[in-house]
């Protein structure tokens, strides 16, 4: 039946293909953002048929992936990503469905806001580690922070103390989070099986079957990374010599091992926990960094007001999180700005629509994946003036509550609905607490070349998932003799 209802508008799709030529594998979310410009708040655009739908507003976001998220909460099922690598049971990838729901349950047992408070002490102590690091060796920053970021995830879910920058498990993860986002997700790109699923039967000597060995190499990859820190914990608990956890916690309780589903959803929410934290917890790290080497006088007013709040004679816990509105804008502002996952990976990020629906007198057809744009909603310059600036100060503005909640980062930068990310309260916490302890023992400034003069950070994006940076220049050393006295004796202490 044709509908009375047209499409969304879009830039002009060729005949079949679509707007193939359109998308890119690099940064979409900006190719994404200028439609938004061009064509309004509901974008669509075709591939070979496949409707994508782009929704670059508060309102459309909120109205259709939370609103009406019962239908919008499915996953596409990829024949690349799913079938053929083995991805299919990470939660991110899930059907909606009661796996997606059982999944789901389970991390927020291991998450959920009501648990996070246990986890402060550690958060504590391993964010102190962390900065004792960047005083010995500040250069290397990215792996210091997911030494943190996937240690803590490590520790809590699997019992499982990362070691240094060549732990086993550490290194594990970097891989295959790697592979995932910038191998398997074809570089935001399209593999020819996911058009053409009966390529999957392509004899091995076959003209253009590279893509089937490749793909039986990236599973065996895959399944190391979901089983080897399982088997780790499932060992320990054999040998009684382990470290309580998530896991260890789950397989000493009887009643839910006797359960089908049991291992399976354990041993595959598990890693997507530990995958899911990393390279995001590392973009919000750098673009701290970056936003502080850009904006030493953001640097000094955080600074001054921990020094009011927290005295110079400890180091701040989380008990001064109330009395320190500046530190918080900061943080805030850092999740804007940063955007860890600007668009969502475009081949299991989107929610797929599990119904036709008709929004605003247009079609939606059934079958559509649609985008969250992250991107074009923490740049709207009506919400967020001088979007491309890093302004913490916007959040102390005294604006209505309805306007101050529209205008808090952490509404969209961690998705929508029933999909939306469950580690949110996670990072709430281990963000706030490094954020705040690397303003109250570091300097953060340009790096300077051998004549002495700042040199510019140069930041290059090379992900197709994460607004990941590459390593950029700057220096960082400790405030002063008090901090790094404060930071030695608190290792004694721990
Ligand atoms: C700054 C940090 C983080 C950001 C910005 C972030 C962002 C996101 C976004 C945008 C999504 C897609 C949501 C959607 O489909 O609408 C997502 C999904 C997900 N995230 Fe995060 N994330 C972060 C940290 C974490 C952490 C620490 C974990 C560990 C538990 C995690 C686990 C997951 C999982 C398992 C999903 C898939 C959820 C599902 O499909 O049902 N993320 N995240």
């Amino acid at each position: 039946a044709v509908n009375p209802e047209p499409l969304p508008p879009g830039p002009a799709p060729l005949p079949i293909l679509g707007n193939v030529r359109d998308l890119t594998a690099k940064e979409l979310w900006l190719v994404a953002h200028k439609w938004a410009k061009q064509f309004g708040d509901v974008v669509y655009v075709h591939i070979l048929g496949q409707g994508l739908v782009f929704l670059n507003s508060p309102e459309a976001t909120m109205d259709l992936l939370e609103r009406k998220g019962n239908i919008y909460a499915d996953k596409p099922a990829f024949v690349m990503a799913g079938e053929l690598c083995g991805c299919d049971n990470m939660v991110a990838f899930t059907r909606y469905g009661d796996v997606s729901k059982r999944q789901r349950r389970l991390i927020n047992q291991a998450f959920g806001v009501q648990v996070i408070p246990s986890y402060h002490p550690l958060m504590q102590t391993e964010a102190r580690s962390l900065i004792r690091r960047l005083v010995t060796d500040p250069t290397n920053y990215m792996a210091d922070t997911r030494r943190y970021a996937g240690g803590l995830t490590l520790s809590v879910v699997y019992g499982y103390e990362a070691s240094g920058h060549n732990d086993k498990f550490l290194s594990l993860g970097e891989e295959c989070v790697d592979l995932l986002s910038n191998k398997i997700a074809s570089g935001g790109g399209i593999w020819p099986v996911d058009v053409f699923p009966s390529l999957k039967h392509l004899p091995p000597w076959a003209p253009g079957s590279g893509f089937l060995r490749k793909a039986a190499q990236w599973k065996t990859r895959m399944e190391e990374f979901v089983n080897q820190p399982y088997n780790f914990v499932k060992a320990s608990l054999e040998t009684g010599n382990y470290v309580p956890s998530f896991c260890s916690m789950l397989l000493e309780d009887e009643e839910r091992r006797s359960s089908p589903h049991f291992e399976f959803d354990l041993k595959h929410t598990a890693n997507s926990m530990y995958s899911g934290s990393m390279d995001t917890t590392i973009t919000m790290f750098s673009h701290f960094l970056l936003a502080m080497v850009l904006h030493p006088e953001v640097l000094a007013t955080a600074q001054k007001e921990i020094d009011s709040v927290v005295g110079l004679d400890r180091l701040p816990t989380f008990c001064d999180r109330a009395s320190l509105p500046f530190v918080d804008a900061v943080v805030s502002e850092t999740y804007r700005w940063a955007v860890p996952v600007p668009l969502g990976m475009f081949i299991c990020l989107p929610h797929r629509l599990m119904e036709d629906d008709v929004y605003r007198g247009m079609f939606i057809p059934k079958g559509s994946l649609v985008f969250g744009n992250i991107w074009a909603i923490t740049r709207d310059e009506t919400l967020f003036p001088n979007a491309s600036a890093f302004i913490p100060e916007r959040y102390l503005e005294k604006v209505d509550p309805a306007l101050a909640r529209k205008r808090d980062p952490r509404r969209y930068v961690f998705g929508f609905g029933r999909r939306r990310c469950p580690g949110g309260d996670l990072v709430e916490s281990s963000v706030w607490i490094l954020i705040t302890s690397v303003l109250a023992t570091l300097d953060i400034s340009k790096a300077k070349d051998t004549s002495g003069n700042p040199v510019e950070p140069r930041v290059h994006y090379n992900n197709s998932v994460f607004r990941l940076p590459d390593r950029f220049e700057c220096n960082i050393r400790a405030r002063s003799e008090s901090a790094l006295r404060l930071l030695q004796q608190a290792q004694s202490a721990e």
